[in-house]
C-alpha cells in the first residue's frame, strides 16, 4: 500500500507525465508508459492493458487546505441523485440551540450584539404582526393553524424549534415566514440585516415543488441538487454570494460537498430547517446517517436557529432530535396526529389468496379517491391490474417506473375524485389531495411510525374517510425478510474493514482515501445501503474519517444527433481521447460511456479536464449527461487501527450496531401486530405511541374497529409459531449450496432472502431450496447452519 500510495503520489508530484497503472484489485499501482498529454491518438498507451483501480483506492493527496473549488461544485452524492431518481421505496436533522446562540452572540464582532429571548414575550406583540402581514401578503392567508404562529414567533426571536405537525398541518410555513421575516425584523429592532436560511430535505421533488411555489409568490429561493446542470449550481451559489438569496434548499447529502460547505461558511446562517428531522433518530424507522452530519453542520456553521420538523415522532425520537440538535424542551411544539375523522379498520385473514376479493368489496362499498399500499413492484402492477378487470379504475405506481410516467399517474390522481392508486410506499410524499377517502394497506406496514404518516393522507379536508389495514400471517414472511436482508455476514464486515485498514495503513490524518462502494458491495456481498451505514460509524462513532465532497468515475451519456459531427470535428487532444475511449466502450444501446479516471491515469492529464470538457458538452445542450460509478471520499481524520485487539473491538462494535439495526426493524414491525390485537381502541393505542393520548380521551374514539366490535383481531399462527428446522430440508440446503464459510448466507438461502454472493453460486430464486424454509425461525437457521459448517472444517 506504502508503495502504491507513495507511486501514486509521484505522479502527480513529480512525474505527471508518467502512466501508472494499478494491478490487482487491491494491489500496487505499476509505471506502464512515459507518455505526454498532447501525443498524438495511437502513441498514447492505447496497447497498454486496462487500468484497473481497487476499490478501495487512495488519493494521497495532502489538500486539506488546498480545496478545488470548482471541481467540488461539479456534482452531489449518489444517494442524493438516488433519491431524486427512486422515491423512498422500502427501507425511504441541527440546532444551533440557544446556548449556542448566546455564545456566538456574546462573541466579539458578532452581528447579533444585541442579545434576544426567545422567551421575552414582550417583543411578540411586533412579531405577530410581522407573521401575520408576511401570511396575507406573500400567501393570502389570514389566520395561522395551532401552533404556527408560537413556533414562527420564536423563531424570529431567535430560538431554535422542533415542529411535530401532522401531515398536511403546515410545517412549510413555519420556517418560510421567519426566513422572510428576520430581516425585517432585525430593522425594528436595528439589528444587522443580511443572511440565508437553508432548507435540508431528503426529497428532490418536494425540494423543487417548493422552490417553484415559492418563486411563484415572488420569494427569492432556490435549490441545489444532483439533477441540476453544472451552470445552474454556480449560478445559484453566485446568487448566494451576492446575499441575493433568502431560502436556498438542499437534500443532506449537500453538505459532504466541500465547496458547499465553505461557501456557506463565509455567509451568516440565519436559520437551517431539517425536514423529516426523526431521520437522526436511531430508534426511528428511517434512520439516516447523514442527517447526523446535518446536526454536525449546523454547530460547525454557526446557524443562529435550528427548526426540525416531522409529522411523526414518538417521545423517545423527538428526544433524540431536541439533542441531536441542541433544542431546548421548551422549543418542542406538537400537533396531535389523531385526526377524529379517520376510521382505523382492520381484517384478519388466514391465506393472502383471500385478501383480493376483500379489497374488491372494500372499494366498491367506499367510492372515492384511494390509496392502497403494497410492499413491491410486481405485487403494485399486478393488485392493480386485477382492479381494473373488476371494474374498479386503478393504476399502480412505484419508484421502478420512469419518472413522466410516475408524474403522469400523480397528476391524473390529483384531477380525479374515483381513481385507485395502487403503489409502494414511494406514492404519497408530498401529495396534497384534501380529498382522499380510503387507504388501504393490503400487506403489513413496515412500523406504527409508517402508518401514522399513510393514513395521514386520508381526509384532510375533514370528511369521514376510512383506512383499512389486512392482517395475514403470511405477510409477516415477507416482512420478516424485508427486516432481514440489510444485515450481512459478519465475516463480511470482518474482511471488509481489514481489508481497507490493511490498506490504509500507512495513511496518515488529512490524506484522502476512496471507496467504491458499489465495487464493495459486490465484492464483500454487503448492501449499499449497509455500507453507507458502517462507513457512517466510521465518520461519526469512530471518528476517523470525515466524507468530503464524492467524484464520477464513469460518465454515461446520451449524445444528440449534433454530437458525432461535432466531436470528429474537435481537434482539441481531450476531445480525442474522450473519442477514444468511446470508441472502445462502444455498447449496442445509444448511450455512450467514459471512464474519467481511467483516461486521467492513461494520459497523464487530471481528471477535471476531461470532467468539465464532458460538462461542456451537456451545457451546450450536445449531450444527456447521466454520470455514474460514484467513487466516496473521505479525510482521514486519524489513522486505521492497527493493534490486533484495536482492530477486532472496532469490528465488533460495528457489526453489534448493526444487528441492534435488525433488531430494531423486527420489534417495530411487530408493534403493528401488537395494535391490532390488543384488546382496546386502535386510535388511542396508536396516540399513545406517539405520546399523545389526551387527545383521544380515555373512551377511545368509538369508531376503530375494536370500538365497532369490541374484539382485537385474531392473528393466524405462522407468526408465533415458526416450524421446526427439520434436518432434510437443512440437508438439501446443504447439498445446494457450496458456502461453508457463512452461516448466515446458508440461512439467508434457506429464508428466501438474495444476495450478489448468493446468485454467484446459483442457489438464488431459481434453485428450488432457495426459501424452502422461509416458515422457520431465522436465528435458528443459522445456528443449524453454524454447527454443519463448522463440522465440515
Ligand atoms: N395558516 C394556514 N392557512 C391556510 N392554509 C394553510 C396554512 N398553513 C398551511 N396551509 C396549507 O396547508 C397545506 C399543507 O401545508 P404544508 O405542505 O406546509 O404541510 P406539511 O405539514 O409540510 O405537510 P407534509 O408533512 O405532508 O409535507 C398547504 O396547502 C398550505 O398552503
Amino acid at each position: 500500500m506504502a508503495y502504491r500510495a507513495l507511486a501514486y503520489r509521484s505522479r502527480v508530484a513529480r512525474f505527471p507525465r508518467l502512466n501508472i497503472c494499478a494491478v490487482g484489485p487491491i494491489a500496487s499501482f505499476r509505471i506502464v508508459t512515459p507518455h505526454p498529454p498532447s501525443l498524438p491518438q495511437g502513441l498514447n498507451g492505447r496497447n497498454t492493458p486496462l487500468v484497473t483501480i481497487s476499490p478501495f483506492s487512495t488519493t494521497a493527496s495532502h489538500n486539506r487546505g488546498g480545496l478545488n473549488m470548482e471541481e467540488s461544485y461539479d456534482f452531489d452524492t449518489a444517494s442524493e441523485a438516488q433519491f431524486s431518481q427512486f422515491g423512498r421505496d422500502e427501507g425511504a436533522e441541527p440546532t444551533s440551540g440557544e446556548k449556542r446562540l448566546k455564545r456566538k452572540r456574546s462573541e466579539p464582532g458578532s452581528s447579533n450584539s444585541r442579545a434576544i429571548d426567545p422567551n421575552d414575550t414582550t417583543v411578540y406583540p411586533t412579531t405577530s404582526k410581522l407573521a401575520h402581514k408576511i401570511l396575507k401578503e406573500t400567501w393570502g392567508f389570514d389566520e395561522f393553524r395551532p401552533n404556527q404562529e408560537a413556533v414562527i414567533s420564536r423563531l424570529i426571536h431567535g430560538g431554535s424549534a422542533i415542529v411535530v405537525f401532522p401531515t398536511g398541518g403546515g410545517k412549510s410555513l413555519t420556517f418560510q415566514i421567519p426566513a422572510l421575516a428576520l430581516d425585517e425584523y432585525d430593522g425594528i429592532m436595528g439589528q444587522p440585516k443580511g443572511g440565508i436560511s437553508i432548507v435540508v430535505s431528503p426529497l428532490i421533488a418536494l425540494m423543487k415543488d417548493q422552490v417553484d411555489a415559492l418563486q411563484k409568490r415572488g420569494v427569492k429561493a432556490a435549490a441545489i441538487d444532483s439533477t441540476q446542470t453544472r451552470e445552474s449550481v454556480l449560478h445559484t451559489y453566485d446568487l448566494l454570494r451576492k446575499g441575493e438569496l433568502k431560502l436556498l434548499y438542499c437534500a443532506p447529502e449537500r453538505l459532504n460537498n466541500e465547496g458547499f460547505v465553505e461557501m456557506v461558511r463565509h455567509t451568516r446562517v440565519r436559520l437551517i430547517a431539517v425536514d423529516e428531522a426523526h431521520c437522526i433518530s436511531e430508534w426511528g424507522q428511517a434512520f439516516r446517517p447523514d442527517y447526523l452530519k446535518v446536526a454536525r453542520f449546523v454547530k460547525e456553521m454557526k446557524a443562529e436557529r435550528v427548526l426540525c420538523l416531522t409529522a411523526t415522532a414518538r417521545p423517545k425520537v423527538c428526544e433524540d432530535i431536541l439533542k441531536g440538535f441542541d433544542v431546548p424542551e421548551s422549543g418542542l411544539f406538537k400537533t396531535p396526529t389523531y385526526r377524529e375523522n379517520l376510521q382505523l379498520l382492520a381484517e384478519p385473514f388466514d391465506t393472502i389468496d383471500d385478501k383480493l376479493p376483500k379489497l374488491v368489496d372494500f372499494l366498491r362499498s367506499s367510492p372515492g379517491s384511494s390509496i392502497v399500499y403494497v410492499t413491491t413492484h410486481s405485487q403494485a402492477e399486478k393488485v392493480a391490474l386485477s382492479l381494473e378487470a373488476s371494474d374498479i379504475r386503478a393504476l399502480h405506481y412505484h419508484a421502478g417506473m420512469e419518472k413522466d410516467e410516475r408524474a403522469s399517474v400523480q397528476d391524473e390522481f390529483m384531477g380525479r375524485k374515483d381513481l385507485t392508486i395502487v403503489a409502494t410506499i414511494a406514492f404519497g410524499m408530498g401529495i396534497d389531495k384534501p380529498d382522499i377517502r380510503n387507504i388501504v394497506h393490503y400487506d403489513f406496514p413496515r412500523s406504527l411510525e409508517g402508518y401514522s404518516q399513510e393514513i395521514g393522507r386520508a381526509g384532510r379536508d375533514g370528511l369521514p374517510s376510512k383506512c383499512m389495514l389486512f392482517l395475514c400471517g403470511e405477510d409477516w414472511v415477507q416482512r420478516e425478510l424485508f427486516c432481514r436482508m440489510d444485515l450481512p455476514s459478519k465475516k463480511n464486515v470482518n474482511d471488509l474493514l481489514r481489508k481497507l485498514f490493511a490498506l490504509n495503513e500507512e495513511v496518515e490524518a488529512g490524506h484522502v482515501i476512496e471507496a467504491r462502494v458499489l465495487q464493495q458491495s459486490k465484492t464483500h456481498d454487503i448492501k449499499v445501503n449497509s455500507l453507507n451505514l458502517l462507513y457512517s460509524q466510521l465518520e461519526l462513532r469512530f471518528e476517523i474519517l470525515r466524507a468530503i465532497t464524492p467524484k464520477y468515475s464513469t460518465y454515461k451519456f446520451i449524445p444528440s444527433d449534433s454530437f458525432a459531427s461535432f466531436i470528429a470535428n474537435d481537434e482539441d487532444p481531450i476531445a480525442k481521447f474522450i473519442s477514444e475511449d468511446i470508441k472502445e466502450r462502444e455498447g449496442r444501446g445509444r448511450a455512450k460511456y467514459v471512464d474519467v479516471d481511467q483516461l486521467s491515469l492513461q494520459n497523464g492529464i487530471r481528471r477535471e479536464e476531461f470532467v468539465h470538457r464532458i460538462q461542456s458538452w451537456s451545457d451546450q445542450g450536445l449531450i444527456l449527461l447521466q454520470p455514474g460509478g460514484v467513487v466516496q471520499r473521505y479525510r482521514m481524520i486519524k489513522p486505521f487501527p492497527k493493534d490486533e485487539a484495536d482492530i477486532q473491538a472496532l469490528i465488533d462494535k460495528a457489526y453489534e450496531q448493526m444487528e441492534q439495526r435488525e433488531m430494531d426493524d423486527l420489534r417495530r414491525s411487530k408493534k403493528m401486530i401488537e395494535l391490532m390485537t390488543t384488546p382496546g381502541c386502535i386510535a388511542l393505542g396508536l396516540a399513545k405511541h406517539f405520546g399523545d393520548e389526551d387527545s383521544v380521551g380515555t373512551k377511545g374514539c368509538g369508531k376503530c374497529q375494536f370500538c365497532i366490535t369490541g374484539k382485537p383481531l385474531i392473528m393466524s399462527d405462522a407468526i408465533i409459531n415458526k416450524a421446526p428446522v427439520d434436518l432434510d430440508r437443512l440437508v438439501a440446503v446443504l447439498e445446494a449450496c457450496r458456502v461453508r464459510d457463512d452461516p448466515r448466507l446458508l440461512a439467508k438461502v434457506a429464508f428466501g432472502i438474495s444476495s450478489p454472493r448468493i446468485t454467484k453460486e446459483k442457489c438464488g430464486h431459481r434453485n428450488p431450496v432457495f426459501g424452502s424454509m422461509a416458515d422457520c425461525d431465522f436465528d435458528e437457521l443459522v445456528n443449524e447452519f453454524a454447527k454443519h459448517c463448522k463440522s465440515e472444517e
